[in-house]
């Protein structure tokens, strides 16, 4: 079992705060233990973060980059065992989690890209001056993961920080907290000075006395929209905190004028049913044409549900997916599941317990057209498919844009007008032409609008949060005023 610590100013650490087990939810196994970081060893990690500041932004850039390009190359080269680890921590099959292991090893060379492109240093002579524009770290940033990708997310504004100059304490998911020792760990061997990074387990009650400790510059938050409400409000009166919040979404796809139904239910296999319906990108909403389009769309998925294999992780003959995170969450999934058919919707086929543990259930498609205005509006993070009929194309758009949240979007379609409407017309930061929902590309900005986040995107705009800019204009030679004011006397 791996035993869980706290790493605050280059010192592993027992945390002084309540226990903290990590559980496997494949098979209820618990793969790690420990003490949750107290509220006062919250506040010491804050102030390694910001003693290490100095040293840490006067590095040069390159030196800077070094640690990094290091910490990747034990990320790529260790890429299987955090597979394995990210697959008994979250549920994800072994496939899933080796995608993400290796998203944790690539980052390093799409942030450094990114950094290059979007906040180097630029100068510009205008004829009478040179023009300057510079980026400068925070200081401190506070970085807050979500269980779903453990390893990823959080890496992808742990980087850009230290790249920036930052310094940083990360407080990983509670349900997965080991996936983020380990990459502390890596960091550590890759010569990361001490206090660059500090780790902090604990729930909600940790995270909040990171980000109101005094010396924290910037929240960078991956999760819930519940979770993120409460920090944007816990930072209300703070225009001084840099704050990127990454949230959920109600993410649509449409499906319009489309010959192969097959390859379009592959598609929203993966779109929908992907890590169990657990990403933010996933799709909650199928948009389809009322007849006979529509129902052999529908029915295409349908025939392929049965096919998608549900079962352990680790399995030899890997299965399409694994459980949920815990055996709560597909309570909950059920039970959002059954609040739907008393409201109104028409199961076409039904999410169901697997009997291959608590946490497990089976993919589910239900029709929700009858409920209208009673759908509510809500992330459902499981594998579920809400099916929507419409008669216009119009109304499929307007139907897809009615959400609060604008993460993702996607339409299946062979006609290309379509697609230029649709991306015309659709309100959400990712947005695919024949494309599942899922897989966004970190070369690109990782956001959308509405309740998906505040305008601060990740991926590669990640650069743009680690670093606010410093405008300079710049007269060389000795000093001499020759700008005539208008009054004033020789
Ligand atoms: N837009 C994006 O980039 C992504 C968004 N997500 C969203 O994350 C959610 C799933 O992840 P979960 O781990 O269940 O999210 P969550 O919101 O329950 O927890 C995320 C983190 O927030 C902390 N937290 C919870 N309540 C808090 C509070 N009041 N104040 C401060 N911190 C708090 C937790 O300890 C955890 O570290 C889904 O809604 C999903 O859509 C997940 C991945 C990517
Ligand atoms: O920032 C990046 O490198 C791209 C973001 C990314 O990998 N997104 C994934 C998962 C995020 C989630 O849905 O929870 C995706 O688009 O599938």
């Amino acid at each position: 079992m791996i035993e869980l610590k706290n790493w605050i100013g280059g010192a592993w650490t027992e945390g002084t705060g309540p226990r903290l087990e990590s559980v496997n939810p494949a098979n209820g196994e618990i793969i790690a233990a420990g003490s949750m970081a107290g509220t006062d060893q919250a506040a010491e990690a804050a102030e390694a973060a910001a003693q290490a500041f100095g040293g840490w932004r006067r590095k040069s850039y390159d030196e800077r980059k070094a640690v990094i390009e290091r910490f990747a190359e034990i990320a790529a080269e260790r890429k299987d065992e955090m597979a394995r680890l990210i697959a008994q921590e979250t549920g994800k099959a072994l496939w899933d989690a080796t995608t993400e292991a290796g998203g944790i090893a690539g980052k390093a060379a799409l942030a450094v890209a990114s950094y290059e492109e979007r906040t180097p240093t630029r100068e510009k002579d205008n004829g009478q001056l040179k023009l300057r524009i510079a980026h400068k770290p925070h200081g401190v940033m506070v970085v807050i993961g979500p269980f779903n990708f453990p390893g990823h997310l959080p890496n992808g504004q742990i980087i850009p920080s230290l790249l920036a100059g930052n310094t940083v304490v990360f407080k990983p998911s509670e349900q997965t907290p080991a996936v983020g020792q380990k990459m502390c760990e890596w960091w550590e061997e890759a010569g990361l000075p001490a206090g660059c990074l500090n780790l902090v387990h604990g729930d909600r009650e940790v995270a909040q006395a990171l980000i109101g400790h005094e010396k924290t510059a910037g929240v960078l938050f991956t999760g819930g929209l519940p979770a993120g409400r409460a920090i944007h409000q816990q930072l209300a009166g703070r225009p001084d905190v840099m704050l990127a919040l990454e949230l959920g979404g109600n993410n649509p796809l449409i499906v319009w004028d489309v010959a192969n139904a097959d390859d379009a239910a592959q598609i929203i296999a993966r779109s929908a049913y992907i890590t169990s319906g657990q990403r933010c990108t996933c799709a909650r909403r199928l948009i389809v044409k009322e007849g006979e389009e529509g129902d052999r769309i529908i029915k295409a998925v349908a025939d392929l549900i049965p096919q998608l294999s549900v079962g352990d992780p680790l399995a030899e003959d890997q299965p399409f997916m694994g459980p949920l995170i815990s055996k709560e969450s597909a309570e909950n999934a059920l039970k959002a599941q059954e609040a739907l058919i008393a409201d109104g919707a028409e199961p076409i086929v039904k999410m169901e317990r697997s009997p291959a543990g608590p946490a497990y259930v089976t993919p589910g498609l239900i029709d929700v057209t009858a409920m209208g205005d009673k759908d509510p509006d809500e992330e459902v993070f499981a594998p579920l498919l809400k099916v929507i009929r419409v008669k216009t194309f119009d109304e499929a758009l307007d139907e897809a844009n009615d959400t609060r949240f604008g993460l993702a979007a996607a339409l299946l379609s062979d006609d290309e007008s379509l697609w230029e409407r649709f991306a015309g017309e659709i309100r959400a930061g990712i947005v695919n032409w024949n494309r599942q929902t899922t897989g966004a590309s970190g070369a690109m900005p990782f956001g959308g609008p509405g309740l998906s986040g505040n305008h601060r995107p990740a991926g590669s705009y990640a650069a743009d949060f680690a670093a606010w800019p410093m405008a300079s204009m710049m007269s060389e030679g000795p000093l001499k005023d020759d700008q005539a004011v208008p009054g004033r006397k020789a």
